[in-house]
């Protein structure tokens, strides 16, 4: 167990106040995301990832419960805890160089050493050479590795993603996901993922958290023992991914 970046969720329970009533969407949530692992979190639509995703990321306060980031209950967001969505949330109106370096700068590293953070972070997410480049000059996988990079960029001990790679097509995807791994052994921070895909899970993941509809429980863990890096297609024909595959998409239905 790494000694930065553990998360601990107790007995979380969350929800919104809908017209004067208390709507509960997770409930009783445990679980020990350890530190420097990659953690993917599925379930059916509505089922509570993202609120669960953001009350990690200390945007939501738990009706019950609490989250420990290292043993420090999480209160409100900070640079520790590094976000990136399925929406692009990159300032449009600065470039590639200017958003990753905001965050640094926020904090008041200086110019030139923000400057030579974000030029790390750019190159380690495929940048390079495109420091100078508004968001719109970029295609949508293009800003999602400038996203990837500008949450790097805080040093963040937990990567919270959402998913982040949704909305592109395959070949994207899977350069991504490539990416992404090698920014995790390089980095060691630790990944929880949100997916809809299952095969995105498994090719990913250490575990795979399967969350229920019924507020947010968690259904089942699956751990994947398959070393790094995996290769998709015997991951997937083999008769110990097939079987993952089907546990996964039948916890789904419950
Ligand atoms: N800001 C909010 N105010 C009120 N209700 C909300 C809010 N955000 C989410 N909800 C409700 O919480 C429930 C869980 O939503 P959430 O977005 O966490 O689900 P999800 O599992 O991430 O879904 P999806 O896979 O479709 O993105 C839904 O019923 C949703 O309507």
């Amino acid at each position: 167990m790494q000694n930065i970046g553990n998360i601990d969720v107790r007995g979380l329970s969350l929800g919104f106040k809908n017209f004067g009533r208390t709507n509960t969407v997770v409930e009783d949530f445990s679980f020990k995301f350890v530190g420097g692992s990659f953690t993917s979190i599925i379930g059916s639509s509505g089922c509570g990832k993202s609120t669960l995703l953001n009350a990690i990321g200390g945007h939501y306060k738990p009706l019950a419960g609490q989250i420990l980031l290292d043993g420090c209950e999480i209160k409100e967001p900070t640079a520790s805890l590094g976000i990136v969505f399925q929406q692009h949330t990159l300032f449009p109106w600065k470039t590639v160089m200017e958003n990753v370096r905001f965050g640094p700068m926020q904090r008041g590293v200086s110019k030139a050493q923000a400057n030579a953070v974000a030029a790390k972070y750019i190159d380690m997410v495929g940048l390079a050479g495109y420091g100078d480049y508004y968001p719109k000059m970029l295609s949508g996988g293009m800003q999602h590795r400038a996203e990837i990079a500008r949450a790097l960029a805080n040093a963040p001990a937990v990567l919270l993603m959402d998913e982040p790679f949704g909305a592109l097509d395959a070949q994207m995807r899977a350069s991504l996901q490539g990416s992404l791994l090698d920014i995790w052994k390089e980095t060691h921070v630790t990944i929880i993922f949100v997916t809809h895909d299952v095969e995105e899970a498994m090719y990913l993941s250490e575990r795979i958290v399967v969350m229920s509809r019924d507020r947010g429980r968690i259904c089942e863990v699956f751990a994947l023992d398959e070393p790094f890096p995996r290769n998709k297609e015997k991951l997937f024909a083999s008769e110990g991914g097939r079987d993952l595959k089907e546990k996964c998409i039948g916890c789904l239905a419950r």
